[in-house]
């Protein structure tokens, strides 16, 4: 695993962003896996302002996303589709038909985690995937016990997930109870990976992940095992690494 400190926050966000952009700018298609939560809105900031410096196009970028909450329509605003249409879709040039997030509102949930699967085994699978890390070193929504083996899936959220994520909400009982995230074998099948982690919160688990067994209590431990793997973290992130 190659490890990148990064000073702070927006140091992180900002060679997060020139590693995408690269990417973007240096191939005919590329397929981007992303990621939602607090970790990585500062990259498509950056993303979005080089957009409109560079002109960088995202005209031949597919998206898939790892994640979004059952039973919640894209207009809401606590949706992941609604966090990325108001943090990068709309503020790019990127085509509607190429972006891609689970439908937490499908009628049949193990049928749209098919789908989804199957849907980005048919682009020939993510080129680089973005990834944050709960406290408790879950990817995606993949919480500690997750198989390794797992694809798409529906996901109970841990208590302490929903109690993390409520700070986005009203209140925690709105925080919903399940999700579809892509599972711990579809996010190893990227072909490049980039977990991103700020802050002392996140130090326990980057610890975990960079010094302890791969083990299935550990999520994001099963990362040592791909092999083009970058952790982009700032001192904060570092301090118990
Ligand atoms: N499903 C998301 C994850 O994809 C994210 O990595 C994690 C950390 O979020 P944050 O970046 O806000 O700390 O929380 C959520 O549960």
């Amino acid at each position: 695993m190659n490890i990148i400190q990064a000073t702070n926050y927006q140091d992180m966000s900002n060679q997060t962003a020139e590693l995408i952009i690269d990417t973007v700018r240096n191939n005919d298609y590329v397929t981007l896996g992303l990621a939602t939560g607090g970790t990585p809105k500062g990259t498509y900031q950056q993303l979005v302002k080089d957009h409109q410096l560079n002109q960088t196009s995202y005209q031949h970028v597919t998206t898939f996303n790892l994640d979004e909450y059952v039973g919640m329509r894209p207009t809401d605003p606590n949706s992941y589709r609604y966090y990325m249409d108001q943090y990068f879709f709309d503020e790019v040039d990127i085509p509607e038909q190429n972006i891609h997030i689970p439908n937490g509102m499908a009628e049949d949930l193990p049928r749209e985690c098919a789908r989804y699967e199957k849907q980005i085994d048919d682009t020939n699978g993510i080129d680089l995937q973005i990834l944050g890390i709960g406290k408790n070193g879950h990817i995606g929504f993949n919480e500690p016990g997750t198989a390794f083996e797992s694809t798409t899936h529906v996901v109970e959220l841990a208590h302490s997930t929903r109690k993390a994520n409520a700070r986005f909400f009203n209140h925690l009982d709105d925080v919903p109870t399940h999700a579809i995230t892509m599972g711990i074998a579809t996010i190893m099948k990227s072909k490049q990976i980039l977990l991103l982690a700020s802050g002392e919160d996140k130090a326990e688990a980057i610890r975990k992940l960079i010094h302890e067994e791969v083990d299935e209590h550990m999520p994001a431990s099963v990362l040592r095992h791909h092999s083009n793997v970058t952790i982009i973290a700032d001192q904060n992130a570092l301090v118990s690494a």
